[in-house]
């Protein structure tokens, strides 16, 4: 039987079927907690980090991994959004109108250890994206890539040093991280492409 949604074929949504839950929000939570105090280990304190959250999930992610250094450091750390639209390099194909808007870093990144953070990790390239637009509002000393989920298929040379959670995926497997700043809604699922 075939699924029909809409009136042309280029509007039908993919029809899609929830496989199972990979993390609930606890933990998350506890996930979150972990990739913190790894954070401060591997950087012997908190005090030349800047944090980077990748819009959309990577800024509540970024947040709250802030507000967790500040609580075992008891000092604040510099957060700052980038949103990367405008820096894809597949922007043909993600629709007629995509939307550019200027990111608000925040601080200045010139000589700090940058923690940039996604929710997925996949192909690589939001986050090569990401890498343009952080270096043009500056130099930091380094860049370390936190994802909460690492689900493999990378088309780039683009590895992650800090992973909430490496998910086997197929190609038809949709990873769904949904986060309550921005989903009202908190776990992460893994979806599977049925169309
Ligand atoms: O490694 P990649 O192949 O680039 O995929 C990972 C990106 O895909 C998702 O963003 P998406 O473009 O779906 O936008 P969203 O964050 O607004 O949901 C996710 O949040 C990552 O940013
Ligand atoms: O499975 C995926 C792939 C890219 N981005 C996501 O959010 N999930």
């Amino acid at each position: 039987m075939s699924e029909v949604t809409s009136a042309t074929p280029e509007s039908r949504s993919p029809r899609l079927r929830e496989k199972g839950r990979l993390m609930s929000a606890s933990e998350i939570e506890r996930t979150l907690v972990r990739l913190a105090h790894e954070i401060v280990e591997r950087n012997n304190g908190a005090s030349n980090l800047g944090l980077v959250g990748i819009k959309r999930r990577g800024v509540p992610l970024a947040a709250r991994i802030g507000t967790l250094i500040e609580k075992i450091e008891k000092t604040p750390v510099p957060t700052g959004t980038l949103d990367i639209s405008f820096y894809r390099d597949d922007l043909s194909t993600a629709g007629p109108r995509p939307t550019v808007t200027q990111s608000e870093l925040g601080f200045d990144v010139n000589g700090k250890d940058i923690i940039l953070m996604d929710d997925v990790l996949y192909t690589g390239r939001t986050i090569r994206a990401a890498l343009d637009a952080l270096f043009d509002h500056g130099r930091p000393k380094s860049v370390q890539l936190l994802v909460l989920i690492d689900r493999g298929h990378r088309e780039l040379p683009i590895e992650a040093r800090f992973i909430g959670r490496t998910v086997p995926t197929s190609r038809r497997e949709i990873i769904e991280v949904k986060l309550r700043e921005v989903d009202n809604d908190e776990q992460v699922i893994l979806v599977e492409l049925i169309d």
